[in-house]
């Protein structure tokens, strides 16, 4: 398969020895938005970019007709106009904040305990989540699914950085040098604590995620998550 890399920093270049030790080739690598998106050549387009250039990437690829995944976070409040994009496109367009295996794991687990916490309002729930300096985005996404999933099983209706109001569940974003992805739900009472925890101990299950979910999508049209590549839950 030939796949481009929307860009081409830490995950980029992950993806690259992934994608390269499983028999594809990089038909295209894209640092900034003055390099030329040349597309003739590409199977599939996974874009791990800039919360600020993931949307006109995305939009480049399904212009081409060519099968994207993003794994960019810090843009959603734009993911419905891709949505949209897609379908008038008639393209294939998969989303996660989260790629790993590992997390999409820890993803239902937390659907099942935020379920069964549902019945017991004497416990308060926060999520930490730990990242390298470099990033520029806070929460992280990964961190916001977590809390959307807690915030549909349960009372919580929002949540903050910051000082919480009742119904809000606290993100603590903590950036530390050379940390690839630390999140732990907690839930605590007066009587004790119940905590989950997923930590990364370096990027290849999010760059493994990436290109199986490329190789996934290839041949297909649509939106999709990776529910559909990884068939857990
Ligand atoms: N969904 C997941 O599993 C994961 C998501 N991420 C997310 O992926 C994104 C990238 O992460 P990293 O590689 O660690 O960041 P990075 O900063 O190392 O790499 C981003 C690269 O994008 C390049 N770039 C700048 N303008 C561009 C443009 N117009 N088009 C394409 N590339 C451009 C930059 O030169 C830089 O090399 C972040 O949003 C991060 O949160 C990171 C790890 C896992
Ligand atoms: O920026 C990162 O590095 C990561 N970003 C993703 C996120 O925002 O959730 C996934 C992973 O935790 C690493």
């Amino acid at each position: 398969m030939k796949i481009a890399l929307l860009g081409y920093g830490k995950m980029g270049k992950s993806i690259e020895t992934i994608a390269l030790n499983r028999n594809h080739t990089i038909s295209l690598k894209v640092s900034s938005a003055t390099t030329a998106f040349d597309f003739s050549n590409t199977d599939v387009a996974i874009d791990f970019s800039l919360p600020t250039t993931a949307v006109a990437n995305i939009k480049r690829a399904l212009d081409a007709g060519v099968p994207v995944i993003s794994g960019t976070t810090g843009w959603l409040d734009q993911y419905q106009d891709i949505l949209d994009y897609c379908k008038e496109k008639n393209g294939a367009f998969l989303y996660a904040s989260n790629f790993s295996l590992g997390v999409n794991i820890f993803f239902e687990i937390n659907k099942r305990l935020s379920e069964l916490m549902s019945d017991f309002p004497e416990y308060t729930t926060s999520i930490e989540e730990i990242h390298h300096t470099q990033k520029l985005d806070a929460p992280s996404g990964t961190a916001i699914t977590l809390a959307e999933q807690i915030i549909e099983n349960t009372n919580y209706n929002n949540w903050t950085l910051d000082q919480p109001q009742p119904k809000e569940i606290l993100i603590d974003a903590k950036r530390i040098e050379n940390v690839p992805g630390t999140h732990e739900i907690t839930y605590n009472s007066e009587i004790d604590a119940i905590s989950i925890k997923h930590t990364a101990h370096n990027r290849q299950g999010f760059a493994l995620g990436a290109v199986i979910a490329a190789e996934w999508i290839k041949d297909k049209k649509g939106v999709f998550s990776m529910k559909d590549v990884l068939n857990i839950g």
